[in-house]
């Protein structure tokens, strides 16, 4: 696994001296700033940054905001008509009485028309006040409407960030968990076919010993281009461990499977990474297993790790089918 992100700047100078010191570097301006920098951008799969903590804690007070102010128009809304219902009833309630009395001749016409005329105007009174405050409301849901869609764009582009493995772009295990429920779902319901397939780098750490971590780190991010270069878009890749990525591949079986595998294989057999002039060939060893009926995407996934195991004691460099 690689380390994680060493946040502290005193904790990267550290590294980075000991890094050029290993080397024997000299310590310039220029090996420094370039060890540095390197160091910043390392990070394990699961970590994440305290920017991105803080965006993602940003969108839940803003969350927060929205929430308050959609109580609070609400509540000012049901305040005002409940007041107003109140004034209605009791004026009409005092209608019907100026009804009665006219009925019963019991109270001049003269005094009834006076009395029908302010009943009148408190409803108009009244009527305009509901409007005033149903208008006002509506604008007030409209702005907290548009905050709310903003709300929703920040959530989708921050459960990106959290489910994006920094250095390759692949989806991390967190996205997998999703993904992995919701592709599972789907392929029950339509009856249709999903095959997860876990690669795993062959003697990865002899690339490290050999070039360093960081050119360590360009092979997995040139194997993950790879790979996403041979998959359809539908297909999903998973950074799953260190030097270890899960394919999902949608609408597929396990032959189907094997065909991509061999298909990446070939391509990665060509296309050596070049560091400097030196060409860094990259194998691996993959296990594939096929969704099916009775189990769910752990048990899946599990089968393919289990197929893994077997190929790489089978010698590396091969493909295994879960039972
Ligand atoms: N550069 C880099 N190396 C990593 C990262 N994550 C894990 N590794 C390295 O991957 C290597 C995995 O070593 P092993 O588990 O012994 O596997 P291997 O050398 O690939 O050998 P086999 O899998 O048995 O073929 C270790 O040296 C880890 O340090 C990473 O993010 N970046």
């Amino acid at each position: 696994m690689s380390s994680a992100t060493p946040v502290n700047p005193v904790e990267i100078a550290r590294i980075a001296l000991k890094r050029l010191s290993e080397r024997g570097l000299p310590p310039t301006p220029e090996n420094y700033a370039q060890f540095y920098n390197a160091i910043v951008t390392i990070k394990a799969p699961e970590s994440k940054t305290a920017t991105e903590m803080q965006l993602a804690w940003q969108v839940l007070y803003k969350l927060d905001d929205a929430a308050h102010d959609m109580g609070e128009v609400t509540e000012g809304l049901l305040s005002n008509l409940s007041g107003s219902t109140a004034v209605m009833q009791d004026s009409l309630g005092s209608l019907q009485a100026v009804r009665e009395a006219h009925a019963s001749q019991s109270v001049p016409p003269e005094e009834t028309h006076a009395t029908l005329e302010d009943l009148l105007n408190v409803v108009i009174s009244t009527t305009h006040n509901v409007h005033s405050t149903v208008t006002t409301s509506h604008s007030d849901l409209q702005t907290i409407r548009d905050s709310i869609r903003h709300i929703e764009e920040d959530l989708a582009f921050n459960r990106k960030v959290l489910e994006q493995d920094a250095l390759t772009g692949a989806l991390n295990r967190q996205g997998l968990d999703h993904l992995l429920m919701r592709e599972v779902k789907r392929a029950q319901r339509n009856d249709a076919r999903l095959t997860a397939v876990i690669i795993d780098l062959d003697e990865f750490k002899a690339i490290n010993d050999r070039f360093t971590h960081l050119v360590g780190d360009q092979v997995l991010v040139h194997m993950a281009n790879l790979t996403k270069a041979v998959l359809r878009e539908s297909d999903i890749l998973v950074r799953y461990g260190g030097e270890e990525f899960l394919i999902l591949l949608v609408d597929t079986d396990s032959k189907g499977a094997a065909y991509v595998i061999d298909r990446l294989r070939l391509v990665t057999g060509r296309t050596p990474y070049m560091h400097h002039a030196q060409r860094i060939e990259v194998r691996f060893s993959a296990g594939i297993a096929q969704l099916r009926n009775d189990e769910n995407g752990r048990a899946m996934v599990l089968r393919a790790d289990e197929a893994l195991y077997r190929a790489k004691n089978s010698g590396r460099g091969k493909t295994e089918m879960a039972d």
